[in-house]
């Protein structure tokens, strides 16, 4: 068995049908899923803001490539298109996998470029520690500390002030 933490954001078309639609695709494996949260975009600015979210998972059998492959059906499915020139660009979906966890709690790690875990900058992203938050209060980020320090200290507090919970959104099914 592995559960998966994994980060929705949309940012191109309907937003919130985009995440609606990965949340459905999740099927069975879904256990539950955040808050909705609009988000500053991160990493090149000159874009729209993101709506934002997380999901926990989990599956008997599945290795931890198994939720990259699911990330990579869900952004197909969405029809994301990958611009080369511009690496944290617009999109209609993007799912990153962000921790993987194997029977008894253990965190998968790996500096596999393919599939880094946890994810490399997981640990400064606002936008995936707050809802992250809303599911795991209690949960660790491997190799950076308790969700509720990260929220807490720089860079991650000084983003915190850009995101809004959108309460008339759920993803909920
Ligand atoms: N934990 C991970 N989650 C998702 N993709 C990963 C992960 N680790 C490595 N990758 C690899 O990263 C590559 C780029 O993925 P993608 O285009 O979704 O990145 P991005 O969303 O633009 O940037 P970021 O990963 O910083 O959010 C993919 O080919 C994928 O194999
Ligand atoms: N707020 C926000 N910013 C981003 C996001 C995202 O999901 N939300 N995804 C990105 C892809 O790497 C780049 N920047």
């Amino acid at each position: 068995m592995t559960a998966a933490v994994l980060s929705l954001g949309s940012n191109l078309g309907d937003r919130v049908a985009h995440l609606r639609d990965a949340v459905d695709g999740l099927g069975d494996s879904l256990l539950t899923v955040s808050g909705v949260y609009e988000t500053e975009p991160w990493g090149d600015t000159d874009q729209p803001r993101y709506l934002n979210a997380v999901a926990l998972v989990i599956r008997p059998d599945a290795p931890a490539e198994h939720w990259l492959r699911v990330a990579r059906d869900l952004e197909a499915r969405a029809g994301r298109e990958r611009d080369l020139e511009r690496r944290f660009g617009p999109r209609t979906l993007d799912v990153d996998v962000i921790d993987v966890r194997t029977d008894d709690g253990a965190p998968v790690v790996s500096d596999d470029p393919g599939l880094t875990l946890p994810h490399p900058r997981a640990h400064l992203r606002a936008f995936v520690l707050r809802p992250w938050l809303d599911i795991q209060p209690y949960a660790e980020l491997p190799g950076h500390g308790k969700l509720f320090d990260l929220v807490r200290t720089a860079p991650v507090a000084d983003d915190l002030a850009g995101l809004r919970a959108r309460d008339d959104i759920s993803l909920e099914t």
